[in-house]
């Protein structure tokens, strides 16, 4: 699964993961982190989520990493006034509101290093681990880790089914798999939802898919006890 994948979808339109409205599980699960506002919040491959103004709104400068920039140039022009657009060696840098607002790096999530991210406090993955291959997925793992300071917590939502049902993305990632990538982390799920009749499901159902559900995992110890 290459970057051009990527960039035809965004090209043409085909971008059926984008949600209307900010993320159900990140507003109820989203406590359990124990993230100070202030904290630097990381979500990789951002896309142009709802998502990253959420959790702006609850007081955490956002920074996110898209490599469409179809997708970043959209989120700014639709929710944003006061965008910077600036080169920063491998990404082109996009970002409004200071300090405390929205910075999406365009480029590849690979490309990063951990002087992008030293200020992270907290991961929202939604749609990022899922979008990506079995053979891509440790490496994500495994760059993410690398990339973030230590005892990062991270709200992750996943997506199951049986694989050969239906080629991904999005891919089918096992609570066992997730156990494994995380095998150095706590790692608590939190709530699974049987969403095979689920409205925005129609589209996997009509791929094949007979029975979905979607996982929220907290990956890492909360910050401070939990709301
Ligand atoms: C399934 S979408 C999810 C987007 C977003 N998380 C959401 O919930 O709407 C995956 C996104 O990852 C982006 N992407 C894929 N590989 C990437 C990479 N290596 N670096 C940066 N972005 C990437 C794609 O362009 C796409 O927007």
């Amino acid at each position: 699964m290459d970057l051009n994948f990527w960039l035809e979808r965004w090209a043409k339109h085909e971008t059926g993961f984008h949600q209307q409205q900010t993320n159900p599980h990140l507003q109820k699960y989203w406590p359990q982190l124990g993230v100070p506002a202030g904290a630097t919040v990381f979500v990789p491959l951002c896309g142009k989520s709802l998502d990253m103004l959420w959790l702006q709104q609850q007081g955490h400068p956002v920074l996110g990493v898209e490599v469409a920039r179809t997708a970043v140039s959209d989120f700014f022009t639709a929710w944003r006034t006061d965008v910077h657009v600036a080169p920063l060696g491998d990404f082109e840098q996009w970002s409004a509101g200071g300090a405390q607002g929205i910075t999406v790096l365009c480029g590849d999530f690979f490309a990063l290093d951990p002087t992008s991210t030293v200020h992270v406090g907290a991961v929202f993955d939604r749609a990022a681990l899922i979008a990506l291959p079995p053979q891509m997925r440790h490496a994500y793992v495994h760059k993410l880790l690398g990339i973030l300071p230590a005892q990062v917590p991270m709200l992750l939502i996943t997506l199951d089914y049986r694989q050969e049902e239906m080629p991904g993305p999005p891919f089918a990632v096992s609570d066992r798999e997730v156990r494994q990538l995380f095998a150095a982390l706590p790692v608590e799920c939190l709530d699974e939802i049987d969403v095979t009749a689920a409205a925005a499901s129609m589209r996997f159902r009509q791929r094949g898919v007979s029975r979905m559900l979607e996982r929220v995992y907290r990956i890492g110890d909360p910050v401070c006890k939990p709301a």
